[in-house]
């Protein structure tokens, strides 16, 4: 096994080697081996002391496997081959990866969009298993897909006992709830954040159940785990470069895995870095999805491909690595690479927005200009009378050094349903799909500033990205989308639905964002489809 990491620029093959000498020196790596909660400083020594069990996880979670065992036969012999994972951020993000790189099929569920939700809903129920994953139990997001499957199953006459299984820290209020419900349920390592969970019972799980070879995964991770202790320490080295990197002004981590057979890894990586990094106005930006553009500003982490850096290894080894090296920039940045302090701003405004609207309509203002079947929201000037304006506004309010994030809370799926000729190419069918995909804005706003543009889908950022949007430093420009619901699910025992959810979730990041003093613009959707291709040719004019 290949596990290695290269430089492939000599300015930051310099700054990394004095970076290591110097961590080296301090005794950082042996300290790391060993566990030593202080490396952070003394205020994120309470929370490290109960957070560095990731580095074990390549030998601990083996203890799991039994048990991960039975329970894929028994899912199995039962004909249950719809698996679905319910969980937001860290809870989803690694089984993703895994389940995409060992070419296994799981449906994820991270939105609070209905119609992405109905899709999954309408897909096998009577086949479907459900992995409900939340570390915390409290997660608003996973509650709401619970409490779903649960009712859909008694309606269909199946008993969600033996369909829902749950993965969640001990003495978690979901460990409580599933217990009472009968659920299986499967623990997990309290000692391990979530982002830091990929090895843990939270990849494994979904990932095991869906037919993915889960031990592989760990002997690659154990593989990399002996490299780790190692002089030639693939961990330390890319967390230094990247720390150093940084602090020279290099802030933007551009991950780029063209050429890797890992499938995904950059959506993982973005949690990894934008959480653990991007706070008390510092932090380094993940970018995901556009080419490398040359800027002063940007470092590109090439995985299993050539880039500033080169982090070769399998996925197993590949989660060990950068988690280790995302602890080691952490250390070199001074922030706590294990918190992520303003992830809750967004959450008390979304929680605040649904109790003052009561049942009434949600406060979403009026717009400042309608452009088609799109609605303007924001401090516009006067002389913007269009959308390519709108666009063309927020293009050029990126300051120097900043980014442009486009912000879509919207179903991740609809593109796929648009109807395409039975006889149609591939080129033909993605171009179809391209067209009425919201993150095809990413790649046609990227051409036209020099600029980096990041796109996440909400909810889902809002457990990844979002916390460096509001606790990095304040250099970002925001756009939102959000649409209107034409179906909407009720969220059993709860009073709203899932399509108030969505929007209030929207409107509550808004509000965090603009505490904040970031320039943020929310579009809405008045007509989604026509909504999307409406945006998308605007951003041609621009
Ligand atoms: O696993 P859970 O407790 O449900 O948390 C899921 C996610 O939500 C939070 O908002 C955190 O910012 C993430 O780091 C975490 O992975």
């Amino acid at each position: 096994m290949d596990i290695s990491v290269t430089f492939g620029d000599e300015e930051v093959s310099a700054q990394a080697e004095e970076a290591v000498r110097k961590l080296v020196e301090d005794g950082v790596p042996r300290a790391l081996a060993a566990g030593d909660p202080a490396l952070w400083g003394p205020e994120a020594e309470e929370e490290a002391k109960i957070r560095l069990g990731w580095l074990n996880l390549p030998v601990t979670s083996r203890e799991l496997l039994p048990q991960i065992t039975a329970l894929a036969e028994r899912v199995r012999a039962e004909g249950l081959e719809h698996v679905v994972l319910a969980g937001m951020g860290g809870s989803s993000l690694a089984p993703e990866v895994i389940c995409a790189t060992f070419d296994v099929p799981l449906t994820v569920l991270d939105t609070t969009d209905p119609g992405q939700v109905r899709r999954a809903l309408a897909d096998r129920l009577d086949r479907t298993v459900v992995v409900v994953s939340s570390k915390s139990g409290s997660t608003i997001e996973t509650d709401s897909h619970r409490r779903i499957y649960e009712q859909a199953f008694r309606d269909a006459g199946i008993d969600p006992a033996g369909r829902i299984v749950v993965v969640t820290d001990p003495g978690s209020p979901l460990e409580r709830a599933a217990a009472e419900a009968g659920y299986t349920v499967v623990l997990a390592d309290p000692a391990v954040g979530g982002r830091y969970s990929a090895l843990s019972a939270f990849g494994l799980v979904p990932s095991a159940l869906a037919g993915a070879d889960v031990a592989r995964l760990l002997d690659q991770a154990e593989e990399a785990r002996a490299a780790l202790d190692g002089e030639a320490n693939p961990g330390l080295a890319l967390g230094a470069a990247i720390g150093a990197a940084a602090l020279s002004g290099r802030d933007k981590l551009l991950l780029d895995d063209s050429l890797s057979p890992i499938n995904g890894l950059p959506d993982w990586a973005e949690q990894l870095i934008a959480e653990s990094t991007g706070k008390q106005g510092r932090g380094v930006l993940p970018v995901v999805g556009i080419d490398p553009t040359g800027a002063a500003d940007e470092f590109v982490a090439g995985i299993d491909t050539e880039g500033d850096a080169e982090v070769n290894g399998p996925l197993g080894a590949q989660f060990l690595i950068w988690e280790y090296a995302t602890a080691v920039a952490g250390r070199l940045l001074g922030v706590n690479p294990f918190d992520q302090p303003n992830v809750a701003e967004s959450k008390e405004s979304t929680a605040r927005i649904l109790a003052e609207a009561g049942d009434g309509p949600l406060p979403t203002g009026v717009p400042s200009l309608v452009d088609g079947p799109v609605e303007v929201y924001g401090e516009i000037p006067e002389h913007v009378k269009d959308l390519p304006g709108v666009l063309t506004m927020l293009l050029e309010g990126i300051p120097a050094q900043g980014y442009l994030s486009i912000l879509s809370f919207l179903d991740r799926e609809a593109a796929f349903d648009v109807p395409v000729p039975e006889d149609a190419s591939f080129e033909v069918i993605t171009d179809i799909w391209a067209a009425h995909d919201p993150a095809s804005l990413q790649g046609l706003l990227s051409i036209r500033t020099d600029r980096p543009v990041t796109f996440g889908w909400g909810p889902r950022y809002l457990h990844s990205t979002g916390q460096y949007h509001k606790g990095g430093p304040q250099n970002g420009v925001f756009l939102q989308i959000t649409g209107a619901v034409d179906n909407d699910l009720e969220v059993p025992g709860q009073p709203y639905t899932l399509g108030r959810l969505e929007l209030a979730q929207a409107l509550g990041d808004l509000d965090a964002l603009r505490k904040r003093g970031r320039p943020v613009v929310r579009l809405h959707l008045t007509d989604r489809e026509a909504g999307v291709r409406h945006l998308l040719t605007a951003a041609r004019e621009v």
